[in-house]
């Protein structure tokens, strides 16, 4: 029997481990200095290079980092020129310059490789177990389903990466969510973290970060992890991570920058001793089970306004506080929505399929499971945005942008896109979308718009009935 109190011995948790193997320094206020091992930089970090140069600093380690454009780029097109906005063509120019005048790797809109950094770093195995990942985007935690301790910083955290390779935190608390069971068909990895939300609110998981175990999550494909651990931010969360097991070995084998031979086996035998003791204990826990988890909707204006895709709007009359009822009465009222109404009584004029949280291929497969026949509802335009230049080309070599297109969506170029518009790609104001992106705030996708967050298959099968519906009442036929 090992003693508890010894520290070398005692049971430690996935994130503990992670946490002491990164320490540099401790500071008497509580701050920790940490190594970063792989740095993933996107076309909103252009400041930080400018800081950079203000100081007279140069890139520490350029060779731990990454580079590519994502937010700012075209869709329809694969040149920076057709960015409308100058501004913005300019900050993804300036990416491009910045990275190769640093001699940091970057995949440019021409290369086949690029895409949503958060769909690109796990893809091309930069994003590995045991690895502390940060990026200056609050959906760095998406790296953590591959056993990795990754979060998002701040613009003068990104400067301060880049100088020194390090970065001070305050150690967060953990939170270990277990969801016994199994998944009922119809049901999927985003269906399990919007009903996490709802369950433990948008501030739910505030200075945790959260392993996600059990059953259910252990049967999640890595694409299903990502998406699950990329929305641990909108449960408020520092990040969000799965223990690595042979399904991550599997996935991670034989890409690009994962490594090879002799070396992954001896990297195999350290990332195998990351999961969680037997017996380490979390600060806090909370327990879902698969079963009471249905294909899920939001109806509001946080990711928590999620309920299963049978229920109705909820009445603002029954609020637990008179702000809460304010509060639903301005969502309701943004929304266009009408307390009792049933939420597959609400008609879409749009449909995004893409974003970090579900934009790859796995994404697309179940997406076009439900299209595969089928046709887009008049007056809907649908549209399925690859996570990666390479999703896209798998999903071309599997006949998917086929079905796609013969059901009327439009297959565009890998990108933000829509999630949130920053490219121009928005929803007009007042128009319904049903979105696989993570936010629903007001104006996310564009001014006015009214966004409902939901798995692939779901806006898959929103987008052919006209109105959300149960994707469960629209399974492919076999
Ligand atoms: C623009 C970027 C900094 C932002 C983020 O941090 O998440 C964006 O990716 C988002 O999803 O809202
Ligand atoms: S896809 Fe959306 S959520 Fe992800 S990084 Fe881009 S804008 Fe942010």
């Amino acid at each position: 029997m090992p003693l508890l109190s010894d520290p070398m011995t005692k049971p430690r948790t996935l994130f503990d481990k992670l946490w002491e193997a990164h320490v540099v320094m401790q500071r008497d206020d509580g701050q920790t200095l940490l190594y970063v091992d792989r740095h993933l930089v996107q076309d909103g970090s252009a400041p930080a290079f400018e800081m950079l140069r203000q100081r007279g600093l140069a890139v520490r380690r350029p060779d731990r980092a990454f580079a590519t454009p994502d937010h700012y780029v075209p869709t329809a097109s694969r040149a920076l020129g057709d960015i409308a906005d100058p501004e913005k063509r300019a900050m993804a120019q300036a990416l491009e310059d910045d990275s190769r005048a640093a001699g940091i790797r970057f995949f440019g809109i021409d290369d086949a490789r690029q895409g949503i950094v958060h769909v690109v770093g796990p893809e091309q195995g930069l994003s590995l177990p045991g690895s502390l990942i940060v990026c200056g985007d609050s959906h760095t935690a998406t790296h953590g389903a591959v056993g990795a301790l990754a979060f998002g910083v701040g613009a003068s955290e990104v400067a301060h990466v880049l100088a020194t390779q390090t970065l001070w935190q305050r150690k967060p608390r953990t939170l270990r969510v277990n969801i016994e069971g199994r998944l009922s068909q119809g049901v999927s990895a985003k269906d399990v973290i919007l009903a996490v939300i709802a369950k433990i609110g948008a501030a739910g998981g505030t200075g945790h970060v959260i392993e996600y175990a059990g059953e259910a999550i252990r049967a999640l494909s890595m694409e299903g992890r990502m998406t699950v651990c990329n929305m641990s931010i909108e449960a408020g969360a520092r990040a969000g991570m799965v223990a690595p097991d042979d399904t991550t070995w599997q996935w991670l084998a034989g890409r690009p920058n994962a490594p090879k031979g002799a070396a992954w086996q001896e990297a195999l035998s350290r990332w195998q001793r990351l999961p969680s003791d037997e017996g380490a204990s979390f600060d806090r826990e909370v327990h879902l089970h698969a079963s009471e988890i249905t294909p899920m909707v939001t109806w509001g204006n946080s990711p928590e306004d999620a309920l299963p895709i049978d229920a109705r709007v909820p009445d603002p009359s029954t609020a637990a506080s008179i702000e809460r009822r304010d509060a639903m009465q301005r969502t309701l009222a943004y929304m266009g929505l009408r307390p009792g109404q049933l939420l597959t009584d609400l008609a879409v004029d749009r449909v995004f399929i893409g974003s970090c949280t579900n934009g790859r291929i796995e994404d697309l497969r179940s997406a076009a499971a439900v299209a595969r026949g089928r046709r887009v509802a008049k007056g809907v335009e649908a549209w399925v945005v690859p996570g990666s230049g390479l999703v896209k080309l798998q999903a071309e070599a599997e006949g998917l942008d086929a079905v796609f297109r013969d059901a009327g969506f439009q297959w565009r170029h890998a990108g933000c896109s829509m999630c949130l518009g920053t490219n121009g790609d928005q929803v007009p104001g007042g128009q319904r979308c049903a979105s696989t992106s993570n936010r629903n705030f007001v104006g996310r996708q564009g001014p006015g718009s009214r966004t409902h967050l939901m798995s692939p298959a779901m806006a898959a099968a929103a987008a052919i009935n006209g109105r959300l519906a149960d994707v469960r009442r629209l399974l492919p036929a076999h």
